[in-house]
């Protein structure tokens, strides 16, 4: 599904009204009348009676809320109208439904003024339901004055609330909220859902998050050829590999796990094992000789072989030889999990990476060895996947975390495309950003899942789909959305904090049969 910015939101809105001839009030009828039938659906249908109060700004965000106010009066609500603006301040089409609203008998109460305050707030304490029409995607920079102290009102209420287009108070193309915003219950977005609903902390400001068809045509939309899109089931589940009848591990590759070192065995069983649950035929896990024998106590399906260590037990540069040896056989290299930051170790990663012929996942302290010399990635080089986390990033591009969570997509898709590199930069709402500009947001996951070694999972199901033939792009935001779905079915079953690495591999299998559930593989179970 696309994600759009504001400017990109609004050339829709005045294309589909100058290309296409849909005259813009119909276009907000459309947006008024789906927030209604959310609104009919939260209530089970019941609507009569109900206290709904709609809070209007003076642009069309608020024009749409008074086409709520307009439909809702005429199913039977109890409605009241504040307006933060005085009627005159209104134009166009949000200025006719201002009129229509009132000609039908409907009530406004002006917000403009501490004064007015209070009869907002004494009317919370009743509301069934609040309606935010105040900012949309013209919101810019940070609500202050009245329109801070009314969002604040709203807040502090913890009335159910559902935002018009966007939360009030939020930027709909960083979704930063500078000031007050509103904390919805769950927001209708109008057409495409906007970056800022998607990304933290947007995406908590905007709740359950609805995308309402408002009749932009389909046609107009697939020209403007968007680049950026959040991550769906239906996105992944026509991108699963398919297992044939007739199919054999040979077809679903070999996944070749290098690292590992005393203390660090963890990280790459938990990416070996991954790597197998993401549906890869074969896994051998390359670690230092002295943890060769713990990992083979540790793994069952995954085979291992012993590599040679520094004294210290550390990969040294005498792994080299034997590592691209064993990668000739495979389909695909996982490298960093427990690699350590030995220099021996960092030694031969700067070796092995320019070598490298076969596709490779590249993660943990493969990339602190990178970090010290990012020109081999700007050299020639066979296809990587990178999975920082920002503190990884901030090392690789030499700045700090917090000013790469800043910046989140915007880092990603700038080191993806310099680097040329599938770039997945980790944390809420992963971001993969491809080398050709295409960039996906991933939904799934949760808190639980910053513990240690859930990174490392990542790295198994990401190289897993690679050595079934995914696209190393695809492979990344496949495996991205598919973790953190793991993630959310263990936070489901056993709470965020008690939430282990390991328990991410028990709750694959659930992600992979939701998935192949709707996607009908179960109809051809039944011929089997
Ligand atoms: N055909 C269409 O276009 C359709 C549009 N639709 C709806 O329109 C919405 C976009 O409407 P919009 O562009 O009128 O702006 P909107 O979000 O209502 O903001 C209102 C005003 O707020 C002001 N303002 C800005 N920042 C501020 C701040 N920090 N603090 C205080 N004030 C601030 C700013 O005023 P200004 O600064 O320009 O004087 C701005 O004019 C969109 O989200 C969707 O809901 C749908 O109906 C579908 C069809
Ligand atoms: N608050 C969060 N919401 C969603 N996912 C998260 C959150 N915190 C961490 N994660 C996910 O958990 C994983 C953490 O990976 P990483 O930091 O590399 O862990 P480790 O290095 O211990 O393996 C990443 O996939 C990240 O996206
Ligand atoms: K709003």
């Amino acid at each position: 599904m696309y994600l759009v910015t504001a400017a990109e939101m609004g050339q829709l809105d005045r294309l589909a009204s100058s290309e296409y001839l849909v005259p813009s009030i119909v276009l907000m009828e459309n947006a008024g009348l789906r927030v209604v039938e959310s609104i009919r659906r939260h209530f089970q249908d019941r609507v009569k009676n109900r206290r709904v109060l709609i809070f209007c700004g003076k642009g069309n965000n608020g024009g749409d809320g008074l086409v709520v106010a307009r439909h809702l009066l005429n199913q039977g609500a109890e409605v009241k109208v504040f307006l933060l603006a005085r009627p005159e301040d209104l134009r166009g089409d949000a200025r006719t439904n201002l009129e229509i609203y009132q000609k039908m008998g409907g009530r406004i109460f002006p917000l403009l003024g501490e004064s007015h305050l209070q009869r907002a707030d004494i009317a919370l304490l009743y509301a069934d339901l609040v309606v935010d029409a105040i900012f949309g995607t013209g919101f810019k920079g940070a609500a202050m004055g009245l329109p801070a102290a009314v969002i604040t009102m709203i807040n502090k209420a913890h009335r159910d609330t559902v935002a018009v287009d966007l939360p009030s108070g939020l930027e709909a193309d960083t979704g930063r909220a500078f000031g007050p915003c509103i904390q919805a219950t769950w927001t209708v977005t109008f057409a495409l859902p906007k970056l800022g609903l998607v990304v933290e902390p947007g995406a908590s400001y905007t709740g359950r998050l609805e995308v309402a068809d408002i009749g932009i045509p389909q046609k107009l939309i697939d020209s403007q050829r968007f680049n950026l899109h959040l991550l769906t089931p239906a996105w992944c589940r026509s991108r699963l590999p398919k297992r044939e009848a007739s199919g054999h591990k040979g077809l679903y590759g070999h996944v070749l796990a290098v690292g590992g070192a005393p203390g660090l065995t963890g990280a790459i069983a938990l990416a070996a094992t991954a790597a197998l649950r993401a549906g890869a035929g074969l896994v051998t896990a390359a670690v230092p000789r002295g943890v060769h024998g713990i990992l083979e106590m540790k793994t069952t399906e995954v085979m291992t072989c012993p590599l040679p260590e520094t004294p210290g037990g550390y990969l040294s540069r005498e792994a080299l030889d034997p590592i691209l040896e064993r990668l000739a056989a495979c389909d695909v290299l996982a490298l960093g999990p427990g690699l350590s930051r030995d220099p021996a170790t960092v030694e031969l990663v700067k070796e092995l990476l320019p070598r490298l012929k076969a596709p490779a996942v590249v993660d943990a302290d493969a990339l602190n060895a990178l970090a010290t010399d990012t020109g081999i990635l700007t050299g020639n080089h066979g296809p990587l996947v990178l999975t920082p986390h920002p503190g990884e990033m901030a090392r690789l591009v030499g700045t700090t975390a917090a000013r790469v969570q800043e910046d989140r997509l915007e880092i990603a898709r700038k080191y993806a495309r310099e680097w040329q590199v599938i770039l997945l930069l980790k944390g809420a709402r992963t971001i993969i950003a491809w080398p050709d500009g295409q960039a996906y947001i991933n939904p799934t996951g949760n808190p639980g899942m910053a513990t240690a070694g859930s990174g490392d999972v990542l790295t198994g199901i990401i190289a897993g789909f690679m050595a079934q033939g995914l696209e190393p792009g695809v492979a990344a935001a496949l495996g991205a959305f598919l973790h953190g779905a793991a993630g959310d079915e263990a936070r489901a079953s056993l709470g965020q904090h008690a939430l282990l690495a390991g328990d991410l591999l028990n709750f694959l299998p659930a992600v992979f049969r939701n998935l192949e559930v709707e996607a009908g593989v179960t109809a051809s179970l039944g011929r089997d």
